[in-house]
């Protein structure tokens, strides 16, 4: 059997306030050089400027970018600011940690990921996703070796925010019968603990659907859990496989298609719906558990076109083609697509 690697983070810091001992958690790690901090426009004053005081305290030299996009044009532009520099301090939403990681991955040097916002399960991935040419892709990149979440300023953010987290997770339902039926049908490789973690976190969170609230300690910590051991899952399986199937490709699909993309993790949960439709399974129970995390569950919700919705549903299949689901080689055709959504009442 070939060998395989599995890629955790060293330390993982959960608590309030635990930003403001970025400096002396990067002390304990072993660093001492230079320090990129890269953020978003959103994210400087909420986590970066703490994270930067810091270091500063504990006698590092910090230099910041700022960057709006995760594309592979401003991973390069990271790249080239990256001299006597040992380790990025990623400070902010999925795009920000994403860009860091995938950085500090190219240039050979260490991450940190201090996630201001539990809205995505990339805060301590070893994948990236990165968007090219090509669309969206998810890229192998370094885990984190150190997560710091500090779940004052998460509690803080949005409550948007927090209810996307909550569908990016619970999408591993249909994330988890798609990699088995590509298991079954195609023989592609599958890991049981993978899967088993991934439908643990699931259902821990639909369990907890109606208790998740706005501004609460307890709620930013248990998803910020959550999306951790969702995060474990994609590193037990080494790909995003446990987290990501039709449902993903369904979100990819839209990101190309709509004006306005809603955020990732709601654009997940409504695919999750459908594709639990295709599946045969109960996809009302998906739809009520959104509704109670306050997640969006139809196009109106997301802000969204349905005519857009139908024709991310017809090109999903397209989107990273090697990866088998429920939507086959050939995909949905246009009526099946109207039916479909009209159905689960996404439009
Ligand atoms: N690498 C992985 O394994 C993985 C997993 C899931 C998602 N992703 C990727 O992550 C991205 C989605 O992440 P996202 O939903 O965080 O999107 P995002 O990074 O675009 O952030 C959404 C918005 O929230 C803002 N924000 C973040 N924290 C805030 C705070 N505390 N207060 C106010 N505003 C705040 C950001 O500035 C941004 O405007 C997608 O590109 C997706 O593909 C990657
Ligand atoms: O590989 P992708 O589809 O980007 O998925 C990664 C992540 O979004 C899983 O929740
Ligand atoms: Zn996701």
């Amino acid at each position: 059997m070939d060998s395989k690697k599995i890629q955790m983070p060293r330390e993982v810091h959960i608590g309030a306030d635990v930003i403001d001992n970025t400096g002396s958690i990067c002390k304990d790690l072993r660093f001492y050089d230079d320090v990129l901090v890269v953020t978003g426009p959103n994210t400087l004053k909420i986590g970066a400027d703490k994270a930067i005081e810091s270091l500063e305290d504990e006698d590092f030299a910090v230099d910041l970018s700022k960057i709006n996009d995760a594309t592979s044009k401003t991973v390069e532009k990271i790249e080239d600011k990256l001299n006597n520099i040992s380790l990025i301090v990623g400070v902010g939403g999925g795009k920000v940690i994403d860009v860091a990681k995938m950085a500090a991955t190219n240039a050979g040097i260490y991450f940190v990921s201090v996630p201001t916002a539990a809205s995505h399960d990339g805060i301590a991935s070893p994948l990236a996703s990165i968007k090219n040419n090509k669309g969206s892709v998810s890229m192998t990149a370094q885990a984190p070796i150190g997560v710091i979440a500090d779940t004052n300023i998460i509690r803080n953010a949005p409550f948007r925010l927090l209810s996307a987290g909550c569908a990016d997770i619970v999408s591993n339902y249909t994330a988890i019968k798609d990699w088995q039926l590509a298991n079954r049908l195609q023989n592609d490789s599958y890991s049981e603990s993978a899967a088993a973690l991934s439908l643990m976190t699931a259902k821990l969170i639909m369990k907890s659907s109606k208790s998740i609230k706005k501004g609460l300690e307890e709620s930013a910590r248990l998803v910020v859990k959550s999306l951790f051991s969702s995060g474990m899952a994609i590193s037990i399986a080494g790909s995003s496989r446990p987290a990501s199937g039709s449902e993903h490709k369904f979100s990819h699909a839209l990101d190309k298609i709509a004006k306005k993309p809603a955020l990732h993790g709601e654009q997940c949960g409504v695919g999750t719906i459908m594709m639990m439709s295709l599946h045969g399974g109960d996809w009302e129970v998906i739809k009520n558990a959104l509704h109670d995390m306050n997640a969006p569950t139809n196009a109106y919700e997301l802000g969204i076109d349905p005519d857009d919705i139908i024709e991310a549903l017809i090109m999903a299949h397209k989107i990273r083609p090697e990866r088998y689901t429920i939507l086959g080689d050939r995909g949905l055709s246009r009526d099946a697509a109207k039916k479909l959504a009209i159905k689960t009442g996404v439009i």
